[in-house]
């Protein structure tokens, strides 16, 4: 009997590895024969490098870049097993955790960071590239991340701009003859965490601005930039994404990377479906085991055990979630691939002593369903 077992992380209480090993546990307690396959899921945001990287037997790299407001931060990246692709999130750099709340201004905050670990990939000789964003403390339209990698924007006296989405505002030729040349031959696909295009109402500056500290007088700024910018990008390099899906995330990293390193934006989830090769292990398998921290009328909108239980669908291989927290509106997910939905928690508890015990429940949940597997 074979289980593919592919939870995303239970936030706050496991790791995606954990809780496929705690269900790994349950299942072997019933069938000690049977085949598990640990999958540790993740769907392109936290937890993405840290999956993909046990899964493939990957390193993490560690390396000193520039954080959001220019000051020294250890980031890290993963290498996959094969050498050959750098998995990155962009909030290692440049992300909004790494500021303290009084400090976050997005006209200052720049993505040079999540450049410099690209760089550093590329030393590294990689051919392949796979860009998690979001949770970004910046608004920079990525033109940090493309200094860091040789591109050069210029105001009308031909002085490099400094950092930040403020200064974008003033930006007249952007030169790309620096670029770093081994760009051209590598394949950039970006995990994204949102739809939103690059200006307007919609926009980065205007839904993602406030969260990393911009006023309401600085959002008007910092989309008019953006907005600037975009023109800019049109006339001088032909290309015209302002309005593209997901040209908006973190701060217009996404729009950055299209235009200057042709990256293709997917869906978080189904690039770590393909990466982790979860396909080909579904096909065969007699049942497979999910689950996240909570899962409710979200789950739906293309959560990590909904894009698992779309895989399973395909080949009518029964699905179990899991979850620590059950939340309302979760019954349209049985027409779409979940058999069977179970919460863990043995009875009434803090959340802390639920966080605390949540391998241990789920090794019992699992456990219990393979025993119900085998009457
Ligand atoms: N072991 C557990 N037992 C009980 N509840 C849990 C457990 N683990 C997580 N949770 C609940 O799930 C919540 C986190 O949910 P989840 O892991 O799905 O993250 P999320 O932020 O909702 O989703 P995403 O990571 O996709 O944005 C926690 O705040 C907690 O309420
Ligand atoms: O970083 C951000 O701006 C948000 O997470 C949306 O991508």
């Amino acid at each position: 009997m074979k289980f593919v077992l592919a939870p995303d992380s239970f936030k706050e209480s496991m790791t995606a590895r954990k809780a496929a090993l705690a269900m790994e546990k349950g299942v072997k307690a019933v069938f000690p024969d049977a085949e598990c396959v640990v999958v540790p899921m993740a769907d392109g945001g936290e937890g993405t490098v840290e999956s993909l990287v046990s899964m493939t037997n990957g390193e993490m790299i560690k390396t000193e870049v520039l954080g959001p407001l220019g000051e020294s931060v250890i980031a890290e990246y993963g290498l996959l097993g094969e050498g050959q692709t750098a998995v990155i999130e962009m909030a290692s750099a440049s992300g909004l955790e790494l500021i303290k709340p009084e400090d976050r201004n997005p006209l200052l905050t720049t993505s040079y960071g999540t450049g410099q670990l690209i760089k550093h990939a590329l030393d590294k000789g990689v051919s392949r590239f796979l860009i998690g964003i979001g949770g970004s403390a910046t608004n920079d339209g990525g033109a940090g991340m493309l200094q860091a990698l040789g591109v050069s924007f210029k105001d009308e006296n031909g002085k490099e701009l400094s950092f930040g989405g403020g200064p974008l505002g003033r930006l007249h030729t952007i030169d790309v003859s620096g670029l770093d040349e081994r760009i051209q031959h590598v394949k950039f696909e970006v995990a994204c965490d949102v739809t939103n295009p690059l200006i307007g109402n919609n926009g980065a500056s205007a839904i993602f601005g406030p969260q990393k500290g911009a006023t309401v007088d600085m959002v008007h700024v910092l989309d008019q930039n953006l907005s600037h910018f975009a023109d800019v990008m049109k006339e001088q390099l032909g290309q015209d994404i302002a309005h593209l899906d997901g040209a908006g995330a973190a701060g217009g990293l996404g729009a950055g990377l299209m235009a200057f390193l042709n990256a293709e934006l997917k869906k978080g989830i189904d690039l770590v479906i393909e990466y982790t090769g979860l396909e080909e292990q579904i096909r065969g398998a007699d049942y497979v085991f999910t689950g996240e921290g909570s899962i409710d009328a979200q789950t739906l909108f293309g959560k990590t055990p909904y894009g698992v239980a779309s895989v399973a669908k395909k080949y009518s291989v029964p699905v179990i979630a899991f979850a620590g927290r059950i939340g309302n509106g979760v019954e349209p997910l049985y027409d779409n691939g979940f058999n069977v939905i179970i919460g863990i928690l043995k009875g009434v508890t803090t959340l802390e002593e639920a966080l605390d015990s949540g391998e241990a429940n789920l090794a019992f949940a699992a456990e219990n369903i393979c025993r119900v597997l085998k009457i």
